[in-house]
């Protein structure tokens, strides 16, 4: 089995710490955070990013906020925990793992329990445990699939930072290395270049080669002829597959069907929200202009302004195959899906 080496997120025995996803790779630095508060700002601020491991923070955050309740107002304790858990459901909007980590641990604060704090506690690591058991599963369901390549090209950051280790669209990718040599791309992912500051030092880390390329430089990557898959994570998929992921997935998607490249979506099932039937549904995140626009357009009078929407949907018909630790689905639809349920 491999070793994780990188390790987005820790709980220490009383906090969690945090490693600031901003600062990388330039700054390897930590936070701690023993509050609620805390976890939802680390979340907002994407000092702690990628559609589990937000799932993951706030099931802590929810314990944090627990532990602080039951000892401050031990008479109110369960409804200042609810409080809690409804700003944590606030700090971002487009990945379902966040909502469907905080219902989870509702069930266990609802429960009546003679040690609440243990049983929130035993709650969020096993949902951190799971994350990391899907997603080596996946990692071996997905290089399966994708049997001799010799190019992939990914997008964002899918790896042990963005999840509970190891990685969904990553973690394919390090079993496929484990197998054979492959060609890996990796996407700057602008404007927040999740691909050139986290997959590209992520990849380093663990010994993977990988090739930096421009987002703008994926079609002629395609059109040459070096890739075979494109592999990408998601935020949040519909019941009929429609899948929500950071900008610019649509796009390779479009470009993977005009160059018959194949496109494959690898996310566990906690990040299926099968309460929507399409992805019209999906909440886009609109983030500040100031994420795009250089500096000198800060400011209130500026003619510039930006456009920052951080995901968008890539319809099911553009996907090849699906991976969950439940198993592959081809072509995804309301109908194919059905067997994930
Ligand atoms: C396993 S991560 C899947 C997605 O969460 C990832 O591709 C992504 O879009 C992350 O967006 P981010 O804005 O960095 O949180």
């Amino acid at each position: 089995m491999t070793k994780l080496t990188v390790q987005a997120l820790e709980w220490t025995g009383s906090a969690l710490k945090v490693l600031d996803q901003r600062q990388l790779p330039d700054t390897i630095a930590y936070d701690v955070y023993d509050d609620a508060a805390g976890v939802h700002d680390a979340i907002a601020s994407m000092r702690v990013r990628g559609a589990p491991a937000i799932g993951i923070a706030a099931a802590y955050g929810v314990v944090l906020s627990a532990y602080r309740h039951y000892r401050d107002t031990p008479s109110q304790w369960q409804a200042k925990v609810a409080a809690d858990m409804a700003f944590l459901a606030q700090s971002r909007p487009t990945a379902v793992n966040l909502f469907t980590a905080l219902a989870t641990m509702k069930t266990v604060l609802d429960k009546v329990s003679e040690q609440p704090l243990a049983d929130l506690l035993a709650c969020a690591k096993a949902i951190h445990a799971d994350d990391v058991a899907a997603n080596r599963r996946m990692g071996e369901l997905g290089a399966d699939l994708i049997g001799h390549a010799k190019g992939i090209l990914t997008h964002c950051n899918t790896g042990a930072l963005a999840t509970g280790g190891y990685g969904t669209a990553l973690g394919v990718i390090r079993s496929v290395r484990q197998r054979q040599d492959v060609a890996v791309f990796a996407g700057e992912t602008r404007p927040w270049l999740q691909g050139a500051r986290l997959t590209v030092w992520e990849l380093a880390q663990e010994g993977i080669p990988v090739t930096l390329i421009a987002d703008s430089a994926a079609a002629w990557l395609m059109q040459s002829g070096a890739v075979d898959w494109v592999i990408v994570g998601a935020d949040r998929i519909a019941a009929n597959g429609d899948t929500a992921n950071k900008i610019g997935t649509y796009a390779l998607a479009v470009l993977a069907r005009q160059h018959q490249v194949k496109f494959m979506v690898v996310a566990p099932t906690t990040t299926i929200d099968w309460s929507i039937a399409s992805g019209v549904a999906i909440d886009i995140e609109q983030r500040h202009a100031r994420e795009l626009l250089p500096a000198c357009y800060h400011t209130p009078d500026s003619l510039v302004t930006a456009w920052n929407p951080v995901f968008d949907v890539t319809p099911a018909e553009l996907i090849t195959a699906l991976v969950t630790e439940r198993g592959v689905v081809m072509q995804p639809s309301l109908t194919t899906m059905e067997a994930l349920q």
